[in-house]
């Protein structure tokens, strides 16, 4: 590598035979002002020893953009300085002397409208394996709303689907079916039906059943929907259940959608393992079809939990939202699977709102407009149980889906008082709130009290008053965390 590295080199010189800096080649812009309609990404860097952070930020927007490693003169034929990725901000991580959060725009023009699949071979391409880095991580990403407006974003969104199900004002209930593979037909029908009539709103299917020998996918979606059917006329209440279409096909895929769709369903459900086109084309269907689209989050933790390398979770629920899921996990805090307060509080956030404000202490680095998309219901699930229930509301609010799937079917005196128990659990509850309780802090006592009339909840707070999952998070914001949030 040649020359002074701080300055662009340009002309002649420029496309001389051989290697410049990615500094050099004009991806370190440091007085750049990003545009309204610019793509933005942070990114956590680790350089390699002696590498300096700004060109390892510029050859991160080199390889996320136009460059090779090497200058080409077919540069000459297009407008390379607006197609190169602009670098154009490097702050120290606090608390971390070898990682840098690199600040890098690109140009509209860079991505095809509507499509993650394209937007996702730039930002999380080759740069990742890229070797003056020991690690990456992309934190965040602005999406400008001019972008946000080439997707359609959840077909159903948080209002319409409480409209569709008529339940307002609480949280909804869900369980997963367990164990989770196994099960026959119609015993799977069974938990179902008990889990819906004991007052669940939604039961669900595990991320890993899809058509196993021991229970064909279509047995599964008869046995369940006549569970649901049944549930439905025996509560006078609208129930659902998450039929997983999830197949090794498309084809499988919108065969397996239709039947549920035949067979009445309001909802099925996807999981992540199937891939960004995948996603956008079920919820194309879903859309098309009037049907809530859920998405199970199965394999995000390989990349998205360690901080120093992958993608953060908060960049899976923008590009999910963009995508069009009705639903997506985003955490429990309390539960038993990976969920730091603030971090988790700031998935809520991208899924809820309208307009995400700036918040550095929640992870959210950017403020991100909308655009009118529908909002996504969040779905808190993974060891929870009815004991938990005033942090439960508290950390998550109220536009979520509880899943309580051991937290149900584990139930000392059976599926049906397991889901009971949650349902009393959650109206004292949220009863206390609307009172103007303390709640958070009464919890225990509200819930002990709502026991004295409910024997199912009495003995779910007797077999699981001691389960808690305290171990420390992984990923954990970089800014002044704020434990207790509440949502
Ligand atoms: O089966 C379960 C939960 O079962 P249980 O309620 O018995 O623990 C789900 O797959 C997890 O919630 C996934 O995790 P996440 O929601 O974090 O993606
Ligand atoms: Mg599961």
């Amino acid at each position: 590598m040649d020359g002074d590295d701080s300055k662009i080199v340009q002309g002649a010189e420029r496309y001389k035979a051989g290697v410049l800096k990615y500094k050099q080649m004009g991806y370190w812009i440091p007085d750049y002002e990003p545009r309204d309609t610019d793509v933005i990404a942070v990114f956590r860097i680790t350089p390699q020893d002696g590498v300096d952070p700004e060109e390892a930020a510029a050859a991160v927007a080199g390889e996320s953009s136009t460059a090779t490693w090497t200058v080409v003169w077919t540069d000459r034929l297009t407008a390379t300085e607006k197609y190169r990725a602009k670098a154009y901000r490097v702050d120290q991580v606090p608390n971390a002397p070898d990682q840098y959060f690199a600040y890098i725009a690109y140009d509209l023009d860079l991505f095809e409208g509507g499509s993650i699949a394209n937007l996702t071979a730039s930002i999380i391409g080759n740069v990742f394996g890229f070797k003056p880095l020991k690690a990456l991580r992309l934190e965040d990403m602005r999406l400008p709303v001019a972008y946000v407006k080439t997707f359609m974003g959840p077909a159903t969104g948080i209002v319409v689907e409480r409209e569709r199900l008529d339940k307002f004002g609480r949280p909804l209930l869900g369980a997963t079916v367990k164990p989770k593979l196994g099960l026959s037909g119609r015993n799977y029908g069974r938990v179902v039906y008990e889990a819906l009539k004991g007052g669940l709103d939604f039961t669900k299917d595990d991320e890993n059943i899809n058509s196993q020998p021991f229970m064909h996918w279509r047995e599964r979606f008869l046995y369940c929907m006549e569970a649901v059917n049944k549930a439905q006329a025996a509560t006078g209440e609208i129930k659902g259940t998450y039929l997983n279409v999830t197949a090794g096909t498309m084809e499988d895929m919108y065969e397996r959608a239709e039947f549920a769709k035949e067979l009445g369903s309001n909802i099925v459900m996807i999981d992540l393992v199937i891939g960004y086109t995948a996603i956008q084309s079920m919820a194309n269907w879903a859309r098309k079809n009037d049907m809530i689209l859920h998405l199970h989050r199965a394999g995000h933790s390989t990349y998205t939990r360690q901080k120093t390398h992958g993608v953060s979770f908060r960049v899976i629920a923008k590009w999910m939202r963009l995508a069009g899921v009705d639903h997506i996990h985003a955490g429990t805090v309390v539960g038993k699977l990976e969920g730091d307060p603030a971090t988790t509080k700031g998935y809520y956030d991208i899924c809820r709102e309208e307009f995400n404000p700036m918040r550095l202490e929640h992870g959210l680095f950017f403020d991100q407009d909308w655009a009118s998309l529908n909002k996504l219901m969040p779905v808190a699930s993974g060891g929870i149980h009815a004991g938990q229930m005033h942090q439960l509301i508290h950390l998550l609010g109220e536009d979520v889906v509880l899943q309580f799937g051991g937290g149900t079917i584990g139930h000392p005196q059976g599926i049906a008082a397991g889901a009971t128990a949650n349902r009393v659990a959650l109206e004292a509850m949220i009863l206390a709130r609307n009172e103007g309780r303390d709640y958070l802090n009464e919890g225990p006592d509200i819930l002990a009290e709502a026991a004295k009339g409910c024997s199912p909840l009495r003995a779910a707070l007797d077999v699981w008053k001691d389960v808690t999952f305290d171990y420390t998070s992984t990923d954990t914001p970089d800014f002044v965390p704020t434990a207790t949030a509440s949502m």
